[in-house]
């Protein structure tokens, strides 16, 4: 056991430390936002394996999933433990405490801290399926990764953050020491066949398809069965990086697949959800910018649509995915959780702001506080009503499962 105050240590939206309690305490926090409406047994057991539990979206699907619609589950994520220099990664934590949220509400929640490619990882999980939930109904993949090494040919892929075509930049929000500076023209550098390549392999649906293959081999699926992944699509102002850019090319092998697996029986879609401060997102150049412009647009009082957190659009995705409420597809057979962000006065607003945010007026433009704000409470920082100079114990176990 070692408690220490930990502070908050790093550069930019990068730390190195997580505060155990205070990512605790983020947890609590989520599952408050989505606590179930009597509380009570649901009507009938269902069951999710969640793919990405421990962070952002799939963090966020998991507490819903657990707090608000009762569902039992395994969640599968990638975590470090503390060592002796440094703490356990945030999502260490917060997997540690959902794990005991869940034992008080009495679900069964087991989590496996692993690769998810890897195929060794499938069969663990699978074990663990078939040993506590027997077939499960949901199947969430929310993986957001840097690389992926192909078990079954060795061959490692990275992910790129890159345009395709021709070169752009973009208007980016930095910190330094601590204060919001905004940076002019960022320059975007232009991937080529094989970084496009990688970059499917890395974030494009095969190891969706392999996942869901694994559970069919085995037997582990009801026979109300569905699954999606999730993926995004977000503004023009961020489309030559994203949408349009290789993170965008793996998206849409996303979607691909999810109509692949339609057309071989499995009820598959992506759920397009909203931006988001996640550890995946905040890295990526010129989202911290539009999220704040975003976040300072919707928290205006004659704009219609609210900003939705992930903790509200993952309710909403289990609403549709239960059968509670119809589902909300486009035309492309996807989910949309994304229709408050993608609103076209909503849009027209960001994009003046995008556009006429200077150095000098940055912070009446952007919600640039709430934005490094929210990047602390990713590491448990900036949490109400946690005592950053006291000790915390940062050896924190892993959860056995219930
Ligand atoms: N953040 C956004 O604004 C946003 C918006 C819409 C959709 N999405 C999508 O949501 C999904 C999740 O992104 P996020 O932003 O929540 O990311 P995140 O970084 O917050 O979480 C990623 C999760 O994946 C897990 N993970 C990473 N590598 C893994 C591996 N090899 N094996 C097992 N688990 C692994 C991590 O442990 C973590 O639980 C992505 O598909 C992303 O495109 C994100």
């Amino acid at each position: 056991m070692s408690a220490r105050v930990v502070k908050p240590v790093g550069r930019g939206f990068l730390f190195l430390d997580s505060h155990p309690a205070g990512c605790a305490r983020v947890v609590r926090d989520m599952a408050a936002e989505v606590a179930g409406p009597t509380g009570g047994e649901p009507a009938e057991r269902r069951t999710a394996l969640v793919i990405g539990s421990s962070s952002g979206y799939g963090l966020a699907t998991t507490i819903a999933g657990l707090a608000r619609y009762g569902i039992d589950g395994v969640g599968v994520c990638f975590e470090k433990a503390a060592t002796a220099r440094r703490t356990a990664t945030a999502g260490w934590y917060r997997t540690a405490e959902t794990a005991a949220l869940a034992a008080e509400l009495g679900r069964s929640w087991s989590f496996v801290n692993a690769d998810a490619f890897a195929d060794t990882t499938k069969d663990e999980v699978l074990d663990l399926v078939a040993a506590k939930l027997g077939r499960i109904d949901h199947l969430i993949y929310s993986v957001a990764a840097p690389r992926r090494t192909d078990p079954r040919t060795g061959e490692t892929y990275q992910s790129v953050l890159k345009a395709i075509g021709s070169p752009h930049s973009t208007k980016s929000l930095a910190f330094e020491d601590g204060e919001p500076v905004l940076q002019e023209a960022v320059p975007i550098e232009v991937a080529n066949d094989d970084e496009i390549a990688q970059t499917v392999k890395v974030m494009g649906g095969e190891d969706w398809t392999r996942w869901v293959a694994a559970l069919q081999e085995r037997d582990l699926l009801n026979s109300g069965f569905n699954t999606v992944a999730l993926t995004y699509i977000g503004s023009e102002l961020t489309g030559p990086l994203y949408r349009q850019g290789s993170i965008g090319a793996a998206k849409a092998d996303l979607e691909q697949t999810a109509l692949k697996l339609a057309a071989d029986g499995v009820t598959a879609m992506t759920s397009v959800n909203g931006a988001a401060v996640t550890q995946a997102s905040s890295a990526i150049p010129g989202i911290g910018l539009y999220v704040s412009l975003l976040h300072n647009v919707l928290g205006a009082a004659d704009v219609a649509p609210d900003w939705q957190t992930p903790i509200e659009q993952s309710a909403a995705l289990w609403g549709q995915l239960t059968g509670a409420v119809p589902l909300d597809l486009d035309e492309a057979g996807r989910i949309r959780l994304d229709r408050w962000e993608l609103a076209h006065e909503v849009q027209e607003a960001v994009r003046a702001s995008w556009q006429s945010a200077t150095r000098d007026n940055l912070t009446k433009l952007a919600d640039t506080d709430w934005f490094f704000a929210e990047v602390r409470r990713l590491y448990g920082f900036d949490v109400q009503d946690v005592d950053y100079d006291a000790e915390t114990e940062v050896d924190v176990a892993w959860p056995t499962g219930v």
